[in-house]
């Protein structure tokens, strides 16, 4: 890359180092790093991500160090090349499905064919017969054709069973028109569908024989395979620039009776025959919106990590920056020279910094436990067991609007807690922050969500006063029953220590969730109340309910399991009585500190005193003094490495100025000769500034 400016090459940042200092935290840490990371990971996944990361650091094209520079068009041309470049490297290297995704992980850039392997691929993966993924599945994976998924319309997203586009059985071609009736059904927002795709998933209503069947999915081809141009009666375009996510071409498409085999009515669960147009039913009538509750389910998992790239970033940063000298407690170097106090080491910083690193570590342990429940459900719906469906879906929805709240509340509070380094391109949090955002809204806006949980909680209750429940159908809800049947307890806390007892945690947030659901069902069943005028009660219900979840994945995570239920990742940790004990640390402080940010709903419940909420800060600011010798070491374990976070605040080794500096030594602006006569029509003079 072209420097534009020279830089003294013998200014050095002033002592200590900003490698010295991380190599003084790292060698405070009370637990092995590697070990940690081990635990997380395991060691095949770790030997794998390795291998990749080696391959795509040195790629010329997968080079990142131009990208702060580019504008979008710039930037949507080098997404695509990247995303060719993965496909290819994929090729080379035969790597399989996973570590497929993990060199998309590390590239980190949305691109035109994301869509392609995040929901295209998948829907027809699971919704499709064995004779469609033959036809379409097949050349999908090989990239002989790109697909996208086109659900959401000008005028609905949310609400799917709002979907005004048709798809019309005709009996006498055995084919199935699709059709834009009004502008409001215009798809919009498909990824990769403005300029890249050439086929799509399109969700549209089901209309035969007269009877509108509902939101169903159809694979329909949309460019032509050679001329790369919008088939006929199709017309298609980009959507135009947005917050972020800009190396993805999201688009807009309009059908004008368009027709597609009915062969491509993805037909895994309902059907309609040939030439009566008869409908049959799928098992359940939410077996369409399967892609969703994958989707929402790897949103979880990546909450977790995007959370661990913000606290690396900002951890590191934390521990090089110093700003003036904490006089009661100053930082003295070996020389006996007092030096400015490290950010890291002012108890705000930890209070703000900290959590976050709590919040990766749970939602990541809850996401590969969520993960594994996908799984389960997968494994039961292929032998037509389906009853897993309602709890995880409620979960799944719950969950993401949760974690993706959470990740998007800390990684702006770590981008802040950089303070204006924070604000530049170099710090690693633009495109992170921009790209990261749209998890909110896009599968299902997150309060949209947390009423599809609330609903089945309240159902849940409300169908039976024992609220009985059996654990094998209902396994993230089964807790309540503990709780709601023994209303009038009392939190036995006498001292702040006492906090750290998961038993006392988890009866605290079962508590508070069980007298939430029991005063909205109280409401709703007694007082009449319409289920809009309870709609911030049902997000309330969501979030304690979802919350409970991550402190008891959390707590189970690191309570002795019996070894053949253990994997290598848990061997690991159950032998290792020092990464138990820091890991302990931090998982009471997400449960207290997410605590004490809804105190008001604990006291409310009666269930804790206010003398314990003064307590709870008092363990708090316990935990964080806990923490504090590990905090570099914590984020170190979760193995983020330099090509990913592409920061110049949260490099490993720390040289934060040198990095600044060199990075604004090439910026473009800074090879440009401004032309700045006032009453000069020239912007720029034609001489340009020579290239170092
Ligand atoms: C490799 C993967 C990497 C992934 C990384 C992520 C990158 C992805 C990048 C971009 C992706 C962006 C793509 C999109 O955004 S696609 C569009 C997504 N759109 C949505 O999510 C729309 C949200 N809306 C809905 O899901 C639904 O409209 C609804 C809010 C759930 C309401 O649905 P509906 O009105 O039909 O239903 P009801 O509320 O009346 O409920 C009826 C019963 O059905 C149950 N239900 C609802 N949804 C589901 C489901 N998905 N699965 C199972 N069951 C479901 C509901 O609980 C009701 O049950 P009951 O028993 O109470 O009758
Ligand atoms: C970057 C990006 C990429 C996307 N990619 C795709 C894609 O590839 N394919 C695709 O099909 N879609 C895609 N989407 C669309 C996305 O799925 C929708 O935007 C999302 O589902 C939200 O729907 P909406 O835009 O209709 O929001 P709306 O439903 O219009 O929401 C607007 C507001 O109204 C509130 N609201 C609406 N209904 C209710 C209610 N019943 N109760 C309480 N509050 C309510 C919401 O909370 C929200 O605050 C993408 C979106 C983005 C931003």
């Amino acid at each position: 890359m072209t420097s534009y400016i020279k830089i003294p090459s013998h200014l050095t940042p002033s002592d200590p180092q900003g490698s010295e200092l991380l190599a003084r935290e790292r060698s405070k840490a009370t637990f092995d790093v590697n070990e940690l990371t081990l635990a997380l990971y395991g060691s095949e996944e770790l030997s794998r991500f390795k291998k990749i990361l080696k391959i795509l650091e040195s790629d010329p094209i997968l080079d990142k160090s131009n990208i702060y520079y580019m504008g979008r068009t710039e930037l949507f041309k080098y997404a695509l090349r990247k995303d060719k470049r993965i496909i290819q490297l994929a090729a080379t290297h035969k790597w399989n499905v996973d570590e497929f995704k993990i060199a998309s992980r590390l590239v980190d850039m949305s691109g035109p064919y994301s869509i392609h392997q995040s929901m295209f691929l998948p829907t027809i993966l699971g919704q499709g017969t064995e004779e469609q993924k033959r036809k379409f599945l097949n050349p999908a994976i090989r990239h002989e054709i790109i697909g996208c998924y086109a659900q959401t319309e000008l005028g609905h997203g949310s609400n799917v069973q709002g979907l005004e586009t048709t798809s019309t059985y005709i009996p006498e071609t055995d084919e199935f028109e699709i059709h834009t009736p009004h502008l409001t059904a215009a798809k919009w927002w498909a990824g990769g569908l403005g300029r890249t795709a050439n086929h799509s998933v399109v969700m549209a209503r089901l209309i035969t024989n007269g009877q509108d069947k509902g939101p169903h999915p159809f694979i329909v081809q949309i460019r032509d395979l050679t001329t790369h141009e919008p088939l006929p009666g199709i017309t298609i375009g980009d959507i135009g620039p947005k917050f972020g996510f800009n190396t993805t071409d999201n688009g807009f498409m309009l059908f004008d009776h368009v027709r597609i085999p009915r062969f491509n009515m993805l037909s895994k669960f309902s059907k309609v025959t040939k030439g009566t147009g008869e409908y049959k039913n799928p098992p359940n009538e939410k077996l369409s919106y399967g892609t969703m509750v994958f989707v929402r389910s790897v949103i979880i998992f990546n909450a977790g990590l995007a959370l661990a790239r913000a606290a690396t970033i900002s951890v590191r940063y934390s521990a090089v920056r110093r700003q003036f000298v904490d006089k009661e407690n100053p930082m003295i170097l070996p020389n006996g020279q007092v030096v400015e106090t490290a950010v890291l080491d002012y108890t705000m910083q930890q209070y703000r910094l900290f959590p976050v690193i709590a919040q990766a570590y749970a939602i990541y342990f809850t996401g590969e436990i969520i993960t594994n429940l996908y799984k389960q459900y997968i494994d039961q719906s292929s032998r037509g067991d389906f009853s897993l469906l309602a709890d995880l879906h409620a979960s799944t929805s719950g969950l993401k609007s949760l974690t993706s709240d959470i990740a998007v509340d800390s990684i702006e509070d770590c981008r802040r807690s950089c303070g204006g380094h924070g604000y530049s391109n170099f710090s690693g949090f633009t495109r992170f922050y921009q790209d990261y955002l749209p998890n909110t809204t896009w599968e299902g806006d997150n309060y949209i969500l947390t009423q599809q949980t609330a609903r089945y909680i309240i159902h849940s209750k409300q169908q039976s006063e024992e609220f009985s429940l059996r654990s094998n159908e209902s396994p993230t809800i089964f807790y309540m029953l503990r709780y709601l049947s023994n209303p009038s307890q009392k939190c036995t806390v006498i001292s702040p220590s006492d906090f750290k007892n998961p038993e006392v945690q988890l009866a605290i947030y079962g508590y508070r969730a069980a007298y939430l659901i029991a005063r909205a069902v109280d409401q709703i069943d007694n007082h009449k109340k319409s289920w809009n005028s309870m709609l911030v009660e049902i997000n309330r219900i969501s979030r304690a309910h979802c919350q409970y979840i991550l402190v008891h994945n959390f707590i189970l995570t690191l309570q002795p399991q019996t070894s053949d239920s253990m994997n290598e990742k848990r061997r690991i940790l159950h032998n290792s009585p020092s990464l138990k004990t820091v890991l302990t640390s931090v998982c009471n402080l997400f449960a207290l500190h997410t605590m004490e940010k809804n105190l008001s709903e604990f006291l409310e419940s009666g269930y804790l005193s206010p003398k314990q909420s003064e307590m709870l800060r008092v363990q708090i600011s316990e935990s964080l003094n806990e923490i504090r010798p590990n905090a570099v070491a914590l984020v170190d374990a979760f193995y983020l490495p330099d090509y990913l976070l592409n920061s110049a605040l949260g490099r490993y080794d720390g040289k934060v100025y040198e990095t600044m500096i060199e990075w604004a030594s090439k910026e473009p602006l800074n090879g440009i000769t401004l032309d700045i006569n006032p009453y000069s029509e020239k912007l720029f003079r034609n001489d340009v500034k020579a290239k170092i």
